[in-house]
């Protein structure tokens, strides 16, 4: 039996760790599954959040499946298969990565090893639709355009038409995608598993008619557009104080444009929380201890040394 392969894009924050863990509540049911996920930024943050699942994860941290790490993709894929022979491999790419490249990765492991792509989803936050679609470009259109199903994440906390807005955006874009509108609370696991593998109608073959198209597209990478900072730090901060240092970020030109933030400090107290930073909400929840706070934020045009000044790190960068 080939494996089955889902993918999961959506630019950063959009929603893909919250959507995998729905559908990681269904699959590992019957599937003996395996994750691979890739971080842009070299301090992976995300692996924690499938522990407990007990699923295999695979973390390929510190650039793009498009360009740097390619060949560690290719391997990863080819050493889950041959080791752990998983029955479903979900793979979470990073949000500044194209659906594109993953599929031409994914090309070069079908050569070697049985595989089925499955699900190839692109998540898309209806709230923060114009934004991205500016923020990201490209590679926010090639991921709408190359996914068979579109799952549309925050929706309850969405109004009616800019959920009609995004939809009517989407159509124009890619009319073959099946579009998913219901709010993800209102769905079992397993529906949406079953909408996820609904093929659209225009079922795509990753090997042809996409990637044939694409050699001839002027293309950019990731690391040309976006930049990560990252620290490990012993600071500890209030959550107050910490929001108050995220709104000055993304409300002062300077420090760049942030897209997306997420890590784990320590509190004043000796608690640990996570954060998630996306434009307009920064959330927080508590975490487990862990051996160091790590701060991730990921952007264009970043001014390292304002973060740094900003954060009062006493740290070691770019761990
Ligand atoms: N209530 C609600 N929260 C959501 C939904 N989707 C995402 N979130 C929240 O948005 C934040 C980012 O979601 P993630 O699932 O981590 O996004 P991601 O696309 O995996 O992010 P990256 O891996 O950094 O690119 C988290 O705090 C989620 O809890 C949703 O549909 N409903």
């Amino acid at each position: 039996m080939p494996t089955k392969i889902d993918i999961i894009s959506g630019v950063l924050g959009a929603g893909k760790t919250t959507l995998i863990n729905r559908i990681l509540d269904s699959v590992l049911k019957t599937d003996k599954t395996a994750i691979i996920e890739n971080e842009f930024g070299e301090i992976g943050i995300d692996g924690c959040r499938f522990a407990e699942s007990g699923v295999a994860l695979r973390e390929i941290s510190g650039g793009c499946i498009c360009c740097t790490l390619f060949g560690d993709f290719v391997s990863a894929a080819r050493q889950l298969i041959s080791q752990v022979r998983p029955d479903r491999i979900i793979v979470e790419p990073t949000g500044v990565g194209k659906l594109t490249d993953v599929l031409r990765a994914l090309e070069a492991v079908g050569k070697v090893e049985p595989i089925e792509i499955n699900m190839i989803v692109a998540v898309i936050d209806p709230l923060r639709y114009n934004l991205y679609s500016k923020m990201f470009g490209e590679f926010f259109t090639d991921q709408i355009q190359k996914a068979r199903t579109i799952f549309l994440s925050r929706t309850q906390l969405a109004p009616g038409d800019a959920i009609d807005q995004t939809v009517k955006h989407l159509k124009e874009i890619n009319p073959d995608a099946a579009v998913v509108t219901s709010s993800w609370e209102d769905l079992t696991g397993e529906e949406m598993v079953s909408l996820g593998e609904k093929p659209g109608a225009a079922c795509i073959s990753p090997t042809e008619s996409i990637l044939a198209k694409e050699a001839f597209c002027h293309h950019h990478h990731a690391d040309e557009v976006f930049k990560v900072w990252s620290a490990v730090t012993s600071v500890r901060y209030s959550r107050e104080q910490f929001r108050k240092a995220v709104h000055r970020l993304s409300t002062e030109a300077r420090y760049g444009e942030i897209a997306r933030g997420k890590g784990v400090f320590q509190t004043p107290e000796g608690g640990w929380l996570h954060y998630d930073y996306v434009p307009g909400e920064t959330l927080f929840q508590n975490a487990e201890a862990m051996d160091t706070g790590k701060l991730v934020f990921i952007g264009k045009e970043l001014n390292s040394s304002g973060l740094e000044e900003l954060f009062g790190l006493a740290f070691i960068k770019g761990v």
